[in-house]
């Protein structure tokens, strides 16, 4: 017999009236005459319209209970927007580490609050978002923090901002129906525990093809793409690695600047070559190329790391004054990306001791550290011996 569509298309929990997953709950609230599909977005579709809309400079509401807020990102925030903003209790939320630069009490603990001046313009939320002009003209106080209410929201937008690779901050008005709000203008809604969610989303295997290298002929590329919507990764498997014995593996972050133009800057560079040399030499081995572009902040923070480092700042610092942690990087993904691959026990190719135990963290076994250095040169000089005095490297 022939189903009717709401059936094919409803998820059979809701069928029954039995779901209580999120995603599904706006078919089970639909009817058999006017159902609303399963083509609506569940959590992690939203997730990643979220993201988008963010870099976009579409703002997007974020619920936290009978707690809502309009979140719009600080970087792309129009004078436009920010204009419709008046009259409304705006604060502009950012992490610690901004709030440590630019003197602010972070009451929040990992992040702060910071009220609106009545006078406040574009250029005073991006300079308050933006270090690179913090020595030319630094922002003047005093500044007033909110100390009292939630800050999950903010904690969430903050979050949104750091997934959609912005800078981290965020300007967020209180919103008394989030719900009705979002459906009046049109905006992406979401939880804020879904935008906090640790979780880690599956990857799934692509495609995978044969790739002869110059360091082998036998040469494999296999791509994985997250479910969330997120950045696609790579694995280049050298020769034919024994799955049962411990493999030589890199986990390498993608380094536009170090891979492919050649900076001096850092030893991405050499260490990706070095790498895949050493494994056509031993005749088997697993490059993993994730893109986790500067250290997890992406490459136009990275850039904007860059020129906090022109202006003397060392690589941790100028991350920090960002907003950014030393290290926003999810090393979960090369875990799951090896063992997909059939992979439990790896010597692993890196100078830093941190990779080892977040690896080893993830369930993977790590027979050995073997040392990479190589690409050191009278530029990364001090790069390298930051990393080593700050990030625990080993020289
Ligand atoms: N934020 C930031 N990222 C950088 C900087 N220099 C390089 N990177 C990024 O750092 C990542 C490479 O990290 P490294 O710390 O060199 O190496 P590692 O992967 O932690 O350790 P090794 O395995 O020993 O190489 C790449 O994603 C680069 O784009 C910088 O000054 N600031
Ligand atoms: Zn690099």
């Amino acid at each position: 017999m022939a189903q009717h569509l709401w059936q094919r298309l409803t998820p059979s929990c809701c069928q029954q009236g039995k779901c209580f997953n999120f995603s599904h709950l706006q078919v089970s609230k639909g009817n058999k005459e006017s159902p609303i599909m399963t083509f609506a977005p569940d959590l992690t579709e939203r997730l990643a319209r979220a993201r988008a809309d963010l870099r976009m400079g579409v703002p997007v509401v974020v619920c936290d209970g009978d707690v809502a807020g309009l979140v719009c990102a600080a970087e792309t925030l129009t004078a436009e927007r920010l204009a419709d903003l008046a009259g409304m209790d705006a604060v502009l939320a950012i992490t610690n580490h901004r709030a440590t630069t630019l003197k602010v009490a972070a009451y929040d603990g990992d992040l702060a609050r910071v009220i609106l001046p009545k006078s406040a313009d574009i250029s005073w939320v991006q300079a308050m978002a933006d270090p690179t002009d913090d020595l030319r003209s630094p922002m003047k106080g005093p500044f007033k923090t909110a100390r009292e209410g939630s800050a999950v929201v903010h904690r969430a937008g903050i979050a949104l901002t750091k997934a959609s690779r912005l800078l981290p901050a965020c300007v967020v008005v209180a919103l008394e129906d989030g719900l009705a709000f979002a459906a009046q203008h049109d905006l992406t809604r979401l939880d804020a525990e879904t935008a906090l969610a640790t979780d880690f989303s599956p990857l799934d295997p692509v495609i995978s093809a044969k790739l002869p290298l110059d360091v082998s002929e036998a040469g494999r590329l296999h791509i994985f793409r997250p479910e969330d919507g997120g950045e696609e990764h790579y694995a280049v498997e050298i020769g034919h690695p024994d799955r049962a014995a411990s493999v030589l593996t890199r986990l390498h972050s993608a380094c536009f600047t170090g891979d492919l133009l050649g900076s001096l800057k850092c030893d991405c560079g050499p260490q990706l070559r070095g790498a895949m040399a050493q494994m056509g030499a031993e005749g088997a081995g697993v490059l993993l190329y994730l893109n986790q572009e500067g250290r997890g902040i992406g490459l136009a923070n990275k850039m904007r790391a860059y020129s906090l480092q022109d202006q003397g700042f060392d690589t941790v610092e100028a991350n920090h004054r960002l907003g950014f942690a030393d290290d926003e990087r999810d090393f979960r993904i090369g875990a799951e990306i090896l063992r997909k691959l059939g992979f439990s026990q790896v010597r692993l190719l890196t100078n830093n001791p941190a990779k080892v135990a977040k690896l080893e963290g993830s369930g993977l076994t790590v027979t050995q550290r073997v040392p990479l250095k190589v690409g050191e040169n009278s530029h990364n000089t001090a790069y390298l011996a930051t990393k080593a005095a700050k990030s625990g490297h080993l020289l």
